[in-house]
């Protein structure tokens, strides 16, 4: 995508620039000596000098220093974003700069000592995103539909993100756009509803956080909003929400919306359950303009009335596919549609996945209005930086084979993170001993294991401390876990989208990476799936698993069954598909997820017992 224009990014120096002096917005001391409470300043107006110019806001149009207007509100014909009032009113003193806690610096407590043979030595340099590996991502297909599309950008400066946010972007080191990130904020910033199917690890995390920070910052001044009944004082009143499957990649979104955030007024807070709730309510009542929330913890949250949605002008819903399949759907339909949450047309819907079956696709329809569907990549499948390696392996070998690729990788000298997923809990832990007992510095991440050890074992994993994180499926979706150079599919999942997600968690951002998977007669139905999907990442499919998946009764059946040739690019916008409109049955024979797999999405098969805790039961979970 060739432009003149040149992203400030690409003209920056190597080296990163040191980060800029703080700029306080003179803050008045605190009214007492107690702890400091900052009062509310609405979004548009924090980060200015106090000598800039108040903002010019009328009817939707605003300006800022330095740039020409930029439109706000929704193309579908809704009052649309920027009607509503922002965060909540947090009570006391003014609010200070000085003391936002930098989120660049590495927050994470110390770990204990390495052990004595030395094995696991942190090893690591800082993770950094030069952003020279996504080259590998220019030739990605790209496909987009619904009504007028906004055009892509190919660097952020084309986008007005705002100043502070631009500075945001720098100190994390992002020099130009990923792909999604070119066709997803544009359409974002253009107050559009967004159906978002990306590859593992390329962005997506970004993409829809900037336009939301973006409209924060730069939307009209929050109004007072109307207090409900039940709504107390304390009650916050978020303008965006973000939800997602999971404590830990909610954690992980909150870390990365607080650096994106930073300095620029808007406040991040993160609910999730396993946590205790008291330092949540606390984070809350400081004021919240971003919610980040597991379903779970969101609906008690709901129901003490500390958190009300009337003020959402922005719902982001990151593996949307698992946020809306059977085991969160209820959940999720509850705070959506049967709380006090602005309708679609009025907010704005963002939804973001690696993977996006149609019946899921059908469902989340609701959420959206006049929305605009983006496929970036092959959709459904995997990054050809990837190496996929099937090796068939019993049951009873599978232990000896795992310490031979681990013996192997510990020969070349190499210190990086392999993480091996299994289908239970149970089997999660003694795969963790037997490789301690090995000599193989292990941990486990999995839904028995309380919220502290949870997080505790992915700290010990990221550090190196302990190089191998045995897990379930709890582990699979969304963690950016720099260094990880391998994944082992100890247990194949029954469903390939897990297996997409699963193998994911390797070559992000540009990176290449190693997943490997032990197969046997155990996981006959999802051969075809599997070389259907190594054949469309460019990988050798062994002879064996092609005769595996010719058999007619292998792979046949279940929502496994991806289309064969002539749909080699998966994208598709289940709106252009009209077969699929229907209820249930059997879709075209171009459906990329189809197969009559209707109505099974979810059921019983890979999220049972390998730490969802089965359909039906998300509560292990949030
Ligand atoms: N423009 C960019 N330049 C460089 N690095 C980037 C850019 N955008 C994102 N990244 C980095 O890429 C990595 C992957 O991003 P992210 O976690 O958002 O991927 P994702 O698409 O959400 O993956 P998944 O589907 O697994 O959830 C992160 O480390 C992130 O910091």
């Amino acid at each position: 995508m060739a432009s003149s224009r040149t992203s400030w990014a690409d003209v920056a120096d190597a080296e990163p620039a040191p980060p800029p002096p703080v700029t306080t917005t003179a803050p008045a001391p605190p009214a007492s000596n107690g702890p400091a409470r900052s009062s509310y300043v609405p979004p548009h107006l924090r980060n200015r000098s106090s000598a800039a110019p108040p903002p010019s806001s009328s009817a939707g149009i605003l300006s800022r220093p330095g740039a020409g207007p930029t439109t706000f509100g929704s193309a579908a014909g809704g009052p649309g974003p920027g009607t509503f009032g922002g965060g909540s009113r947090p009570r006391g003193g003014p609010r200070s700069w000085d003391r936002e806690p930098d989120p660049f610096a590495n927050s994470d407590p110390p770990l204990p000592a390495p052990s004595a043979d030395g094995t696991a030595a942190a090893p690591f340099e800082d993770h950094q995103n030069t952003g020279i590996n996504f080259d590998a991502y220019e030739d990605i297909p790209v496909e987009t539909s619904g009504r007028e599309v906004p055009p892509p950008v190919a660097t952020f400066a084309e986008i007005d993100l705002g100043e502070a946010l631009n500075e945001n972007i720098r100190r994390c080191r992002y020099v130009r756009p990923t792909p999604v990130q070119r066709h997803a904020i544009p359409i974002s910033l253009a107050g559009r509803d967004l159906m978002a199917c990306a590859q593992t690890g390329s962005g997506k995390t970004a993409a829809f956080c900037f336009p939301i920070i973006s409209g924060i910052m730069r939307g009209p001044p929050a109004g007072r909003p109307q207090r409900g009944r039940g709504m107390g004082m304390r009650t916050a009143y978020p303008s965006a929400l973000i939800l997602s499957p999971t404590r830990e990649l909610s954690m992980q979104i909150h870390e990365e919306a607080r650096k994106f955030s930073y300095q620029t007024g808007v406040r991040v807070v993160v609910a999730y359950g396993g946590a205790p709730i008291t330092q949540q309510l606390r984070d809350l009542e400081r004021g919240v303009d971003i919610l980040v929330a597991t379903p779970g913890r969101l609906v008690d949250l709901l129901e003490r009335a500390r958190v009300s949605l009337q003020s959402i002008r922005y719902l982001a819903l990151d593996e949307a596919d698992r946020m809306l399949d059977m085991g969160f759907e209820p959940q999720v339909r509850r705070i959506v549609e049967q709380m006090d949450m602005p309708p679609p047309g009025v907010r704005q819907t963002l939804l973001f996945s690696a993977t996006f079956p149609k019946e899921i696709q059908r469902m989340a329809s609701d959420f959206l209005e006049n929305y605009i569907f983006l496929a970036v990549g092959r959709v459904g499948s995997s990054t050809e930086l990837i190496v996929q390696r099937i090796e068939f392996v019993q049951e009873a070998d599978k232990r000896s084979h795992l310490m031979d690729l681990l013996h192997a990788q510990r020969d070349t000298g190499k210190q990086t993170l392999t993480l091996v997923f299994v289908e239970t809990k149970r089997g999660a832990d003694s795969l963790e001993s037997w490789l301690c007992m090995n000599g193989f510095p292990a941990t486990s991440i999995h839904g028995d294991r309380n919220q502290q050890e949870r997080e505790y074992a992915l700290r010990s994993f990221k550090s190196g401390q302990t190089p191998i994180l045995v897990a379930t499926d709890v582990a699979a979706r969304g963690l950016d876990i720099p260094h990880v150079a391998h994944v082992v599919n100890f247990d194949l999942p029954n469903d390939i989208d897990d297996y997409v997600h699963r193998i994911g968690r390797t070559g992000r951002a540009g990176k290449s990476g190693l997943a490997t998977a032990f197969f046997n007669d155990n996981n006959s139905s999802l051969a075809k799936s599997l070389a259907e999907l190594m054949q469309e990442s460019n990988q050798e499919v062994p002879a064996w698993l092609s005769r595996y998946a010719a058999r007619p009764s292998y792979g046949g059946g279940g929502r496994n069954r991806r289309s064969g040739g002539g749909n080699r690019f998966g994208g598709r916008d289940f709106r252009n598909d009209s077969s699929s409109f229907g209820k249930g049955g059997s879709r075209g024979g171009g459906d990329y997820y189809g197969g009559g797999s209707s109505g099974g999405y979810g059921g019983s098969s890979s999220y049972g017992g390998g730490g969802y805790g089965g359909a039906g039961a998300p509560s292990a979970w949030d």
